[in-house]
Formats: structure tokens, C-alpha cells, sequence
């Protein structure tokens, strides 16, 4: 069994718990469930953000405790103060040290559009999204079939919130693609056994659909890798550990973004 179906597998017990603490009504009733989600792709192109998509990454399978000196609160603001198109929050809590709260803080802190990284598997974890004050939803086409994608995303769309669907290769990205997506992400991580190769995005850029939002994630550390990405058509670049890693993940993105806009 590798890391992904162990996850999976705990997401399963997770929801049903969840499920048996909170109902739909409840989640309806929460404080930001009506609200108006930001528009991920207004925040991705516009001429004053930068199209990082930074995330709040405590913890990973793959490296262990990256950062828990540090608040929500403070590394988002940060974030989002050096132009950050959107920013990611993780709510798993078991693999990535993530919670609920996490998005919570994020949302009361920042005006930018946030993912709720999650591995989302049931309609009631979009409800959740939605309730917790999240813009945009996760579909990793790794673990969902196409058509719990499609029914997913439609109930992501209808509740106002923008779908991110996840892919690594192009199988993936060929079964999986439906239109209630507004932004495809192509994984440079392999999660099965976490290797990281960059070329992956530019081996699927020209086969993403001109619709949709282009994202690369993952092991991007070098401002002149973003700028390589946007030639082949990138509009987003979703960094974690790289921001993470360090004492002040918010110094670190300042002096990230200046060195991007400097040539
Ligand atoms: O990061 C991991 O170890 C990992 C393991 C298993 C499933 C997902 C995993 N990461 C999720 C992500 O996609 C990254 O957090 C995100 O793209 C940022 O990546 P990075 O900039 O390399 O931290």
C-alpha cells in the first residue's frame, strides 16, 4: 500500500466520523458558507499579485516536521502582503499537521482567495470547504474516477467555490478533464514515492486545454524556474516547503518575489 492509498484509506474514517459530529444543516449554517468566493482566476492574472500560490505546510510525509515554530496567521499575512495570487492551506491532520482551524485563522486574517488542501473523496468535505471560509477545492485525479470528478466539481461550482483538479501525467489529465474545473495542476511530485521532477509540467503544459488556469506544484525553489513556466504557460506556481523550510517563511517570499520582478 503506498502513502496515497494510506491516506485515503484514513480519509474514508475521517469523513464518516466528521459526518456523525457535524451535519450538512450545521455546516450550512456556519458563519462563512454564504459568502462569495474569490475568483481564483481574477487573483491568478491580475498585474499586482505574482501567481505563487503559497502554502501553509507544517508537515509532509515526505520530509517530516518542515516548520512548527511558526503561526497561520503570521506566514499567511506574510504571504499575502508579498503578493501572493492565493494561498494554500493544508487541513489534513494526521500526515500533514494540518486542521480546520488552520483555514479558519487564514480566512479571518487574509482578503486573497484560499485552497483547501485537503484529499477531498466526499461531497460533505466540499461542504466543509465551503463552511471553513475556503475558495477553492482540490480534486487529485490520482484518487477519484471520473466521475466522482465531475460530480465533485459540480457540486463545488454550485456552491460558488473554484476547482483545482490535480493530475501527474497525461492519462490522468485525458480522463479526468470535465467543465466545472477552472484550474489544472500538474503535480512535479510523484506521490506514490515522492520523487520530484519539474519536467513534468513542461511535458503536459501544451496538452492542458486553453480553458482552463495552468498550475505547476511542487519542488519549485528558483525564481528562474517560474519564469521557464510561464514561457511554456503557466499562471500559477504552488510552493510550500521552499518558504516553509526557513526561520521567516514570510521574509523568505518577500525576498523570493523581488528577485522574480527584478529582470
Ligand atoms: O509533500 C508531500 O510529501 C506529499 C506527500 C503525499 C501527498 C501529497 C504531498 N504533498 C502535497 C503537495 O502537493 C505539496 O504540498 C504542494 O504541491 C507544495 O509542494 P512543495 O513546494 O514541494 O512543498
Amino acid at each position: 500500500m503506498n502513502i496515497l492509498d494510506k491516506i485515503v484509506l484514513r480519509k474514508k474514517e475521517e469523513v464518516a466520523l466528521a459526518k456523525q459530529h457535524v451535519s450538512v444543516k450545521q455546516l450550512e449554517a456556519a458563519q462563512h458558507f454564504n459568502r462569495s468566493p474569490y475568483s481564483f482566476k481574477e487573483f491568478l492574472l491580475a498585474d499586482d499579485r505574482t501567481g505563487i500560490i503559497a502554502e501553509f505546510k507544517r508537515q509532509s510525509p515526505s520530509k517530516g516536521v518542515i516548520n512548527d515554530k511558526v503561526t497561520v496567521a503570521d506566514v499567511t499575512t506574510a504571504y499575502a502582503s508579498a503578493r501572493a495570487s492565493a494561498l494554500s492551506v493544508l487541513t489534513d491532520t494526521d500526515f500533514f499537521g494540518g486542521h480546520q482551524r488552520d483555514l479558519l485563522e487564514a480566512r479571518a486574517a487574509n482578503k486573497v482567495p484560499i485552497l483547501r488542501k485537503d484529499f477531498m473523496i466526499d461531497e460533505y468535505q466540499i461542504l466543509e470547504a465551503k463552511a471553513w471560509g475556503a475558495d477553492i477545492i482540490l480534486l487529485i485525479a490520482a484518487i477519484l474516477t471520473p466521475q466522482e470528478i465531475a460530480t465533485l466539481a459540480g457540486t463545488a461550482k454550485g456552491l460558488g467555490l473554484n476547482v483545482l483538479l490535480e493530475v501527474h501525467n497525461q492519462e490522468e489529465l485525458e480522463r479526468s478533464i470535465c467543465t466545472d474545473l477552472d484550474a489544472i495542476g500538474v503535480n512535479n511530485r510523484n506521490l506514490a514515492d515522492f520523487t520530484v521532477n519539474i519536467q513534468t509540467s513542461f511535458d503536459l503544459a501544451d496538452q492542458i486545454p486553453a480553458d482552463f488556469m495552468k498550475i505547476s506544484e511542487s519542488a519549485i525553489s528558483e525564481t528562474s524556474t517560474i519564469k521557464l513556466l510561464k514561457q511554456a504557460g503557466f499562471n500559477g506556481f504552488l510552493i510550500g516547503e521552499n518558504f516553509m523550510k526557513t526561520e521567516d517563511p514570510g521574509l523568505a517570499i518577500r525576498e523570493f518575489v523581488s528577485e522574480l520582478i527584478s529582470v
